[in-house]
């Protein structure tokens, strides 16, 4: 399948020398939902305004749909939406016009219906004929979402779609983002929540210092970085760990009310067995066991910390 996004050696070198984007290669595959996490400062937004043609790259070549986001700038651009970081948009406008005004400038026929759509799969519709300087701050935010909707792009970029949102309505606009995906619509989102790509990216890229430090589909990372933890609620405290318990690697917590063994759950072994009759043998009694899973954002933390 041939990608919708094709990036190729992209450099971006800006004004002053700084250096935002380090040899980018990336392919986007049409109708996924990709999440581009990273660290303040890491090029994310750098990265999508490459490819939407706002920011030129210094080297390299961006592809979307096949045609050269330069020699072909138009059509790329037209099958693009962009929900930028920075909400701006007129005042005084009416939700209604500012969002039909959008469609307008792809020079797409008015689609009344369309945009009534729209507006109201982002609980907008009754806020349609209000002001923008009327609206609240997330619901500003859904009206670039509008924006960026109304010429039915292909690919919806959304840079921070949820800052500033809260949780309700963070999770309608998940939802609305897997709609789109299952109508066909390529997403790439940036977020700074982790817990959002963990919710609804297909892929990930992790990106630091310009840099693609990884890309990776979703379920895979987690299985494949995931660590989890057994942890035994003892029912004596421990003051340290016994000695023929040292192999386990075991960490005491909660004033050696806790005992915490690591393992990972791609090993063929994961000890287990082996430690609880070790505990049996040094006569070590716990009321309560217990598994945790690391989470994306641990693999994440790891991540950032250990590629430098
Ligand atoms: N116009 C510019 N001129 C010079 N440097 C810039 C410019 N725009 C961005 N940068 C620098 O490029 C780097 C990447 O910025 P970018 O906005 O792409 O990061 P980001 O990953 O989107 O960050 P954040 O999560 O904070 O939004 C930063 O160090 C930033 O200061």
């Amino acid at each position: 399948m041939q990608p919708i996004i094709q990036i190729t050696d992209v450099n971006k070198v800006y004004a002053g020398g700084f250096q935002a984007l380090n040899n980018i290669n990336l392919s986007i595959k049409p109708a996924e939902i990709f999440a581009l996490l990273g660290p303040n400062g890491a090029g994310k937004t750098t990265l999508i305004s490459a490819i939407c043609g706002i920011v030129d790259a210094t080297s390299g070549q961006i592809t979307v749909d096949g045609k050269d986001i330069v020699t072909g700038y138009r059509h790329t651009r037209s099958l693009i939406g962009l929900v930028p970081q920075e909400l701006t948009t007129d005042a005084f406008e009416t939700v209604w016009t500012t969002v039909s005004f959008s469609r307008g400038l792809f020079g797409k026929k008015p689609n009344p219906a369309f945009i009534e759509k729209t507006l109201k799969s982002l609980s907008l519709w009754d806020k349609k004929d209000n002001k923008m300087i009327e609206l609240s701050g997330g619901m500003k935010r859904r009206v670039m979402i509008a924006k960026a909707l109304s010429h039915e792009p292909a690919i919806l970029f959304l840079d921070e779609p949820t800052a500033g949102v809260d949780v309700e309505l963070r999770k309608d606009m998940w939802q609305l983002v897997r709609e789109l995906r299952n109508d066909g619509v390529t997403i790439i989102l940036t977020t700074h929540y982790i817990e959002e790509a963990e919710e609804i990216a297909d892929r990930i890229g992790v990106i630091k210092n310009g840099q693609l430090i990884l890309v990776e589909d979703k379920i895979a990372l987690m299985n494949q970085l995931g660590k989890k933890q057994l942890i035994l609620d003892l029912k004596e405290p421990l003051i340290e760990i016994p000695a023929q318990l040292t192999d386990f690697n075991l960490q005491l917590q909660n004033e050696g009310m806790q005992l915490i063994y690591s393992y990972d759950t791609t090993d063929e072994h994961t000890g287990i067995s082996a430690l609880l009759q070790q505990l049996s043998v040094a006569a070590i009694a716990f009321k309560d066991i217990k598994t945790d899973q690391s989470s994306l954002e641990d693999i994440f933390v790891s991540l950032v910390r250990e590629k430098t």
